[in-house]
């Protein structure tokens, strides 16, 4: 049998599934059986898991275009979609914490969303985030104990064996970065250096602790970047029962009282109507995925009705609780040239601000060119060095997505407000000197000869981190799980008080994870296809 999520045309898979694809598009059916808006990090997961069982139909929607490119493809050249028509380009507000600085924020568009355009990273979140959800939601399924099962489940492992921690039978490639970089190797014994424990790999025991270092786990495969759409979708876009339509907007879920029937969709300039006879999973992500909410009815009463949206259903934590590590990236300037491998970054560091936490509070990645913000380029950028992507893995700061207007083509405000939680300053303070100190260690001395910025001997103030920070990308918890009074979703992911509506995606998570964060939204996708499975016998 031949291995369809192996990169390239795999005994004329490739060209079989398209002209598949292309039929199954001209001859769009009024109603399937599960409709999922968003074919990125989770909703590729809940599409692929669903349309494993022949029985179910399932149409996969997405408002982007397909993957067949060089600049997805190539581990190397991922900064190159930022700012093209693969990146929603979203535009924070001037945010008064950062000097009034306006962050754009970057998300994938297109197959495999973010997971097509990202640093490739693989990071579980610590075992205190698992059990975090599981507390907030009242279900043990969220525990770490119960997620691990999934990661083992999901993981086709490459690197030294770890049978505790590690599967080798899923569908997602998984290796250690490749033959790294020795500024990678140099991280990892600066920061042992510093006392900080160094580990074969970053997602088993590393992420139980109090933190340390090793190379990144990354989603590479053959040199080729293994997006979770490549992993999941893409072996099955054959069969029958399994529809993907790129460059299709869902501008709202429609409505039969409180249970959600059907989607509106965007197509070629033309608006209509498709229905689902069992439910629609809502993986838009956790920007727009709040705006379709919103657009449909389901949101703050007042805010809507500020908009003139009828209201389904009063739940003001739509769009609230916006979360996202920020970084304050400090540079260096090589001795001679080094070559970025793999995607640029191969090693990750996890520490905290604190002597007194028990888990890390700081995620360092290293990036292998110099990445500063339009600020600190400012103070000069070696033309050749690296940047320590160093950030708040537990910020306490919490901004909000809201409605421009009722016009679904509109960009929604987002206002990311970081900083805002006097917290996180103190919190960079700290990340920041831990940066510099790992940057000045003897062990980056063969290959580094100056920090650059903020420049050897500069005292660091507030103002440079203000001017420093930059997202992470890993914006999240727009619909948070959970039975408070602000939460969207259940823990079984559907939707307060609507029948037939489950969010799948970044938003549900009640806090952002400890790192990297498609790894998470994979777990979340298997969790809402386990659930929809058990549910409807399927
Ligand atoms: C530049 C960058 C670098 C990153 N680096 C890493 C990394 O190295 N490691 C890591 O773990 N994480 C990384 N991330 C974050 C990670 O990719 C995201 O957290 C993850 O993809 C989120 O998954 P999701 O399912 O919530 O949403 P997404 O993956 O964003 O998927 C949402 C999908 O829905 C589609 N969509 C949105 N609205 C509509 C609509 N109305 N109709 C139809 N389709 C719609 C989008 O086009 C998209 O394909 C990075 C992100 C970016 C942008």
């Amino acid at each position: 049998m031949t291995d369809a999520s192996a990169p390239g045309d795999t005994g004329g898979f490739e060209r079989r599934a398209r002209e598949h694809q292309a039929e199954r598009k001209a001859n769009l059916e009024t109603t399937y059986d599960f409709i999922v808006c968003g074919a990125g990090s989770s909703g590729s997961v809940v599409a692929r898991r669903l349309a494993e069982n022949p029985a179910c139909s399932v149409l996969l929607i997405e408002a982007g275009p397909d993957d067949e490119a060089e600049s997805v493809l190539d581990p190397a050249l991922w900064p190159t979609n930022l700012g093209t028509d693969r990146d929603w380009g979203f535009q924070a507000e001037p945010n008064p914490h950062l000097d009034g600085r306006a962050l754009s924020m970057s998300m994938g568009k297109g197959l495999g969303g973010g997971s097509s355009v990202n640093v490739m990273v693989w990071a579980r979140g610590h075992r205190s985030d698992w059990d975090h959800f599981a507390a907030e939601t009242g279900d043990p399924n969220w525990n770490y104990a119960s997620v691990l099962d999934i990661y083992r489940r999901i993981e086709n492992w490459q690197g030294q064996p770890d049978a505790k921690y590690r599967g080798t039978t899923g569908p997602v490639w998984v290796q250690p970065a490749k033959g790294p970089s020795p500024i990678a190797g140099a991280l990892l014994d600066a920061a042992e250096g510093l006392g900080i424990p160094r580990f074969d790999h970053p997602n088993g025991e590393m992420m139980e602790g109090v933190g340390g270092v090793a190379y990144a786990d990354m989603l590479v495969r053959e040199g080729r970047r293994q997006s979770l759409y490549r992993a999941y979708v893409r072996p099955i876009a054959d069969h029958p029962n399994l529809t993907i339509l790129t460059e299709t907007v869902v501008r709202r879920v429609l409505f039969d009282g409180r249970h959600a029937i059907g989607v509106e969709i965007e197509r070629a300039g033309s608006i209509s109507a498709i229905k689902a006879s069992t439910e629609i999973v809502i993986s838009t992500g956790a920007i727009n995925t709040p705006k379709l909410l919103m657009l449909s009815g389901v949101g703050d009463r007042d805010e809507l009705a500020r908009l003139g949206i009828p209201v389904i259903q009063h739940l003001p934590g739509v769009g609230r609780n916006l979360q996202d590590h920020v970084s304050f990236g400090c540079t260096w300037e090589y001795r001679e040239p080094l070559a970025p491998r793999n995607s640029g970054s191969e090693a990750t560091l996890y520490w905290k601000s604190r002597p007194d936490l028990t888990a890390p509070d700081l995620l360092f990645c290293q990036v292998e060119f110099p990445v500063p913000s339009e600020r600190t380029a400012l103070l000069g950028v070696p033309d050749h060095g690296w940047t320590m992507f160093a950030g708040l893995a537990q910020p306490h700061s919490r901004g909000r997505i809201r409605l421009k207007s009722a016009d679904p083509s509109e960009m929604p405000v987002v206002d990311a407000n970081m900083l805002s939680d006097p917290r996180d300053l103190e919190a960079a303070r700290a990340c920041v000197k831990l940066c510099r100190e790992i940057g000045s260690s003897d062990a980056f001395k063969p290959f580094v000869s100056a920090e650059r910025i903020p420049g050897t001997g500069r005292q660091v103030d507030d103002a440079f981190i203000r001017d420093a920070a930059v997202t992470y990308w890993h914006q999240c918890g727009t619909a948070k799980m959970g039975s408070d009074d602000m939460s969207v979703v259940d823990p079984k992911l559907a939707v307060h008080g609507i029948a037939g509506l489950r969010i799948a995606d970044g938003s549900v998570l009640p806090r952002v994870t400890t790192g990297n964060t498609q790894a998470p939204c994979a777990v979340i996708g298997e969790r809402a296809a386990d659930i929809l499975r058990h549910l409807q016998g399927l």
